[in-house]
């Protein structure tokens, strides 16, 4: 059997979602592990007044390009966009390229879709599921196409405990749902969408069961593979430790909590993030690819929040609001008692403070959208779920001890606090773009919130306390008791260090 780089050499390879986070680490790695490879084409739009061209300019000039830029200037000529939005009839691509990749493909990598939880049914279903059957009517003019690897999500199925390596049928028929939503104005479908989810959070995990239900419709014709990573995060070694470059899951909940933002959380102690490293899902992905027909999904680290607050305190990012710090509970009357006390009370301060400086109040906004994202992510963060990953395990088994190297998605090797330092500093490199050289600046900022606080303590503490004293008689009693008490100590203390003397 040819080993992984050797499959992939000569081979044409299509990329939807190439510009996204996990497209971009594909690309590399593919040109990087893959030298021989014959050319990449991958799907794009214009965007925010970007043309297609320049944005996959922008994007080979970023840094996670580095080393296959190093190694080769001229990378980029194997890169070929091509002109699509996918939410249009035949992915609005040109019959001539629609030729050209008919003839040429050999292996599809579908990536793109909408992984925002609060999409409208309507947009999800056009991008997870529509565009995916169009992908999958394209792919069947593909005449050399090997392989169809369709990029999932492991919570397609979160509304079960247990998840095999299997397609479960799907809440509806795509193709009844698809019908009826097209006559129905936005208003009507906004409304029977919680109906339509059911035991789903979100039209996201919903689309995404959908979407495999569809592609799994096409396995007769086509050689498929589904990979169902569970939560993507930073980078753990390729190509470099900590890339990140977005807010989405964990990385926006790290940020928020190194900036002193966010101080509770509703996540079940016990349970565990399944986060998986966005290198080890590509190597994952292209072994699938090199295999054709597989599935499944990944591991366990603890909602345990030393880790990312202790890297934060290490690796401080800059003008925090508060000290890094988190209080993790699954009870919801005790997150709402610290929500009001360490977010709302805080926020509200500091906005009056910034109307009485004449200047416009932000902080209640900042943590009400806060509240509206944690509040999207506490569905998984509160529970726990068992996948199989027979198929998984047997892939890795295939590898050739060298393939195991270079596509390395064995998690039993990854050492979780290092890679959350990587992951925290790589949020503050990539995603904030803050340099490393202002960390004294930003720990000194820390010492200067830590005393502000102490004082702030203090004079509460002592406001209060003259409050009661002032009042109560039985105060002032507990007081002089206290005060007489602690005399008294010191006074036994004084003598007999006298008397040992
Ligand atoms: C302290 C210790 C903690 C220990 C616990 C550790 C980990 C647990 C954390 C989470 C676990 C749960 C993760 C579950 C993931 C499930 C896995 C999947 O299948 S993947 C798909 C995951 N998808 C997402 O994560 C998308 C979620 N995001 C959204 O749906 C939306 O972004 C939104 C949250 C609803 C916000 O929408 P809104 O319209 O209000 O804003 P925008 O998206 O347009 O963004 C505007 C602006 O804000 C930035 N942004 C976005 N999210 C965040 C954030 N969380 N924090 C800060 N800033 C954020 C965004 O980049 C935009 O910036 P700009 O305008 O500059 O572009
Ligand atoms: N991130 C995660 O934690 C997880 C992700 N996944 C799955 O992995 C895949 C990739 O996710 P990720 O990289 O994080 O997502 P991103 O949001 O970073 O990327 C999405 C990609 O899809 C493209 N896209 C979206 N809409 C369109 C459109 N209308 N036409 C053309 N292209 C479009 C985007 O292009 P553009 O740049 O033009 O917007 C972008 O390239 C998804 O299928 C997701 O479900 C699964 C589990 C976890």
């Amino acid at each position: 059997m040819a080993s992984v780089a050797e499959y992939y050499a000569g081979k044409s390879v299509l990329i939807t979602g190439a510009t996204g986070f996990m497209g971009k680490v594909l690309v590399e790695k593919l040109l990087w592990s893959c030298p021989e490879v014959k050319a990449l084409y991958i799907l794009v739009r214009p965007k925010a007044g970007q043309s297609m061209k320049q944005r996959v300019s922008d994007m080979m000039k970023c840094k996670l390009f580095d080393r296959v830029r190093e190694d080769n200037p001229d990378f980029h000529k194997k890169i070929i966009p091509i002109s699509s939005e996918l939410t249009q009839p035949g992915l609005s691509i040109s019959p001539e390229d629609v030729e050209k990749l008919s003839a040429c493909i050999n292996i599809v990598f579908h990536c793109a879709a909408t992984i925002r939880f609060d999409e409208p049914l309507k947009h999800a279903l056009q991008l997870n599921v529509i565009a995916t059957q169009e992908l999958l009517s394209l792919a069947q003019r593909m005449h050399h196409l090997e392989a169809f690897i369709h990029i999932s999500t492991a919570y397609a199925n979160c509304n079960r405990k247990h998840i095999d390596e299997v397609i479960y049928p799907p809440p509806v028929e795509p193709k009844k749902l698809i019908e009826s939503l097209e006559w129905m104005d936005d208003g009507i479908v906004q409304d029977i969408t919680p109906r339509l989810i059911g035991d789903r959070p979100n039209t996201y995990t919903y689309t995404k069961a959908l979407a495999e239900y569809v592609v799994q419709q096409e396995q007769d014709k086509l050689n498929i593979g589904i990979v169902r990573p569970s939560i993507v995060g930073a980078s753990w070694q390729e190509p470099f430790p900590g890339w990140i470059d977005n807010f989405n899951g964990p990385s926006g909940v790290f940020i928020a909590a190194g900036k002193g933002i966010l101080r509770t959380m509703r996540a079940n102690n016990d349970a565990v993030a399944d986060l998986i490293p966005v290198d080890m899902v590509v190597n994952l992905t292209l072994a699938a690819g090199w295999y054709t027909d597989l599935e499944e999904n990944i591991l366990p680290l603890s909602f345990r929040k030393h880790h990312v607050i202790s890297s934060f305190k290490r690796n401080p990012l800059e003008q925090a609001f508060r000290r890094p710090n988190a209080n993790i509970t699954s009870n919801y009357l005790i997150n709402q008692y610290w929500i009001l006390v360490s977010h709302k009370f805080p926020a509200f301060i500091y906005d009056l403070f910034l109307r009485l400086c004449g200047q416009k109040p932000q902080m209640m906004r900042i943590f009400n959208r806060l509240h509206k994202a944690i509040g999207l992510l506490e569905y998984f963060s509160s529970q726990d779920w068992e996948w199989n990953s027979e198929n998984m395990n047997m892939l890795m088994s295939q590898l050739t001890p060298e393939d195991r190297t270079a596509f390395n998605f064995d998690v039993r090797q990854l050492n979780w606090p290092e890679y959350i330092e990587n992951y925290c500093i790589g949020t503050k490199k990539y995603v904030l773009n803050e340099d490393m050289s202002d960390i004294p600046a930003a720990r000194q900022h820390l010492r200067k919130l830590r005393n502000i606080r102490y004082t702030f303590n203090t004079v509460l503490v002592v406001f209060i306390w003259r409050v009661f004293i002032a009042r109560s008689q039985m105060a002032r009693n507990i007081w002089y008791f206290v005060v007489s008490l602690c005399f008294k100590f010191l006074s036994y203390f004084r003598a007999s260090s006298t008397l040992t003397n």
